[in-house]
């Protein structure tokens, strides 16, 4: 047992009836972060200055240097942050996936000054909304910002985008989490380095073979790529595979870049009881597949389920077809 004090303890973590094994993490500098890297697994990188010129970065700093922008701020009854499409949801209100389809959103969006946002993390109270602050880094902040954000390990980071053939970096979130703030599981189409600046999170991640444990919803729903499982009250009888669902998980902190390969599942949770966390995310779209092995990889078929699915959907218009028709199409003929 390592001499430093354990930063967290379990009595902080939420209880799940899952299979967990745990996330490998190495130094930087271990040739075994780039082999693993290599086959689409995640790990965790340690010690690296990826995002040491953010160290510093506390609420007061932020307050101080962030500027005067808006930024996006999602407001929840509870711990549970569901990312839903708006565009989807629109498509819903006007009516293009028929009259049958209702979404209610399970989360606010508000524009909100970080002042205000401070301010109603500090004075919040038991029965207040939770509130979750997702905002892209983009020009709106401070000097002083942008100078830690330049200041970024960009060779290191660029290295990886070259070394696994990573397309262009698209984004880079700011996440600052009340504790206890819950993102669900959930897949995202892009590489992403995950670094903690402030704070520990608890990330769960799934492989995408775990696709039929998870049931992802329909691609046509504005929830499209989260799972329709509530982890927290797993309805076994809708989703009895979940049961067999077997997961990676690690609690990273100050300094850990936490690797999310392209489409694998990721439930992440500030801990209890653990304070305000700060984490930056670096969003790679994926790069040009130079060649094409058989057999697939997991991931290439969890795109290819998606194709048809779109294809589906543009054609039978009411999604409720979708369904029924694939069921025609392969019950007691696939076997
Ligand atoms: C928003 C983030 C999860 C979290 O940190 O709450 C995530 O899903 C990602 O970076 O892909
Ligand atoms: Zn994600």
């Amino acid at each position: 047992m390592s001499n430093e004090k354990k930063q967290w303890d379990p009595s902080q973590l939420r209880k799940y009836e899952i299979s967990l094994e745990q996330i490998p993490r190495y130094d930087c500098s271990d040739p075994r972060v780039d082999e693993i890297m290599d086959e689409n697994k995640p790990v965790i990188i340690q010690n690296s200055n990826v995002v040491a010129s953010a160290k510093k970065w506390n609420l007061e700093y932020l307050e101080k240097y962030m500027g005067n922008g808006d930024y996006t701020v999602f407001l929840s009854r509870n711990h549970k942050f569901k990312y839903y499409d708006d565009k989807k949801v629109a498509k819903i209100n006007n009516g293009d996936m028929g009259r049958n389809i209702e979404f209610t959103q399970p989360t606010k969006k508000v524009d909100m000054k970080l002042p205000e946002f401070l301010k109603r993390l500090k004075d919040w109270k038991r029965g207040d909304d939770r509130l979750y602050l997702q905002q892209g880094l983009n020009n709106t902040v401070g000097p002083e910002i942008v100078r830690d954000f330049l200041n970024f390990d960009w060779d290191f980071c660029n290295g990886k985008q070259t070394k696994h053939n990573w397309g262009p970096l698209t984004y880079n979130l700011l996440l600052i989490a009340m504790e206890g703030n819950v993102t669900p599981c959930h897949y995202d189409e892009q590489q992403n380095l995950f670094a903690q600046i402030h704070g520990y999170k608890r990330c769960i991640l799934f492989p995408p073979s775990q696709f039929e444990c998870l049931y992802p919803y329909p691609v046509y729903h504005p929830h499209d790529r989260q799972s329709m499982v509530d982890f927290d009250r797993p309805d076994y009888s809708k989703f009895p595979k979940f049961r067999e669902a077997k997961g990676y998980e690690a609690v990273i902190g100050p300094g850990d870049v936490l690797y999310i390969p392209i489409y694998w599942w990721h439930h992440i949770e500030s801990l209890m009881r653990g304070g305000h966390t700060i984490t930056v995310n670096f969003w790679y779209k994926d790069g040009p597949s130079s060649t094409i092995s058989y057999p697939l990889k997991d991931y290439q078929k969890v795109a290819i389920m998606r194709n048809i699915e779109k294809m589906l959907q543009d054609v039978l218009k009411d999604p409720r077809e979708v369904g029924p028709l694939l069921r025609t199409m392969v019950l007691g003929r696939f076997t």
